[in-house]
């Protein structure tokens, strides 16, 4: 079984204007509202792809209310901790170029942090648990590696999709998968930018430290996949970009479903370039069929 865990889901609100004028009246051309957050887009994308998960995370409030319910909509399964607060609202901008503006996220009570932490004590053995996005500021900094402890203990399988810190000690807990993308992974190493051979002696060292399968993306410029048996690098295929907003939890879906079904590494990455840059070329996340007829067109290179 495969848990998705959103510290901090949010309600994406897509704007699209022309031009935006900072400081002035600005009037949308047309707008959308989604269910948010890496792991709850994770869940999304795999219900599409016919492969069933549980959402976990907190929600609150009547935005928390619509993601439950919108999940429920799709058919995905929701254990959330419901907290007092908010959940929040980010605002994705679109008028050319991308602007996000992510919210902190509500307070989070001790209480319902060991919640939380009980239901990834229950999984068992087998089960894959995907830990992605930020964390509400109110959560003690050590969140994530109390998850990850409780579900190492339980021999569940981890997958990665964080930044900073969270990312960096969640990556000594060897997981099955980690999709950092180039910023992210020069963070980590101290670097503000890092060239191509720069991300491939870094991504190999990350593989040695325990990491099985490691996928850095960057954007348009496509991906690196780094495994124990291969080093792969796929350019992304080319389109029109109508909202990125989930590209990165489209590949991170697409890999995971296609190691499901017991395809090869080569193939699951393949499908999930082609997934991450379906959700970049639509304006909601994804579809099989939208991912389908895009996979011919990823070419793997072997490094
Ligand atoms: N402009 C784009 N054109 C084509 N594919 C894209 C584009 N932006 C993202 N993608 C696809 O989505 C993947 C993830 O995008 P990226 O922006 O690196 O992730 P994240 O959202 O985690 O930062 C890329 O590897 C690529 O396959
Ligand atoms: O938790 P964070 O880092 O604030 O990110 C949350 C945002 O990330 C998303 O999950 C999209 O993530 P990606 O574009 O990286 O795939 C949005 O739905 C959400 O608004």
């Amino acid at each position: 079984m495969i848990y998705t865990c959103t510290l901090n889901p949010s309600v994406d609100y897509i704007v699209h204007l022309d031009e935006l004028h900072v400081g002035e009246l600005n009037r949308s051309l047309k707008t959308f509202t989604f269910p948010g957050g890496k792991g709850i887009n994770v869940s999304r994308v795999l219900k599409r792809f016919g492969v069933d998960s549980t959402a976990l995370g907190f929600v609150g409030g009547f935005t928390g209310g619509f993601i439950e319910s919108e999940l429920r909509k799709e058919g995905i399964a929701c254990d959330f901790v419901h907290v007092p607060g908010q959940t929040r609202i980010n605002v994705k901008l679109k008028a050319g170029r991308e602007t996000e503006i992510n919210g902190e996220g509500p307070m989070i009570a001790d209480d319902d942090a060991t919640q939380l932490i009980a239901k990834v004590g229950a999984l068992s053995a087998g089960d894959v648990l995907v830990l992605a996005g930020s964390a509400p500021m109110s959560l003690s900094a050590d969140m994530y590696e109390r998850l990850a402890a409780r579900a190492v203990k339980r021999r569940v399988r981890l997958v990665v999709d964080t930044s900073g810190p969270a990312l960096e000690a969640l990556l000594a807990c060897r997981p099955f998968l980690a999709k950092p993308n180039h910023h992210e992974l020069a963070e980590l190493f101290g670097a503000a930018v890092l060239t191509k051979k720069e991300i491939i002696l870094y991504g190999r060292r990350l593989v040695e430290r325990g990491v099985e399968h490691l996928i850095v993306s960057m954007g348009g410029a496509g991906a690196f996949y780094f495994g124990r048996e291969a080093t792969l690098f796929a350019e992304a295929p080319k389109g029109t970009v109508k909202n990125s907003v989930g590209a990165g939890d489209s590949m991170v879906a697409g890999f995971l479903a296609a190691w499901a079904s017991g395809t090869s590494i080569e193939e699951a990455f393949a499908y999930s370039v082609a997934a991450g840059s379906a959700t970049a070329f639509s304006e909601d996340l994804c579809t099989k069929e939208e991912v389908e007829a895009l996979v011919d067109r990823v070419h793997i290179v072997h490094l």
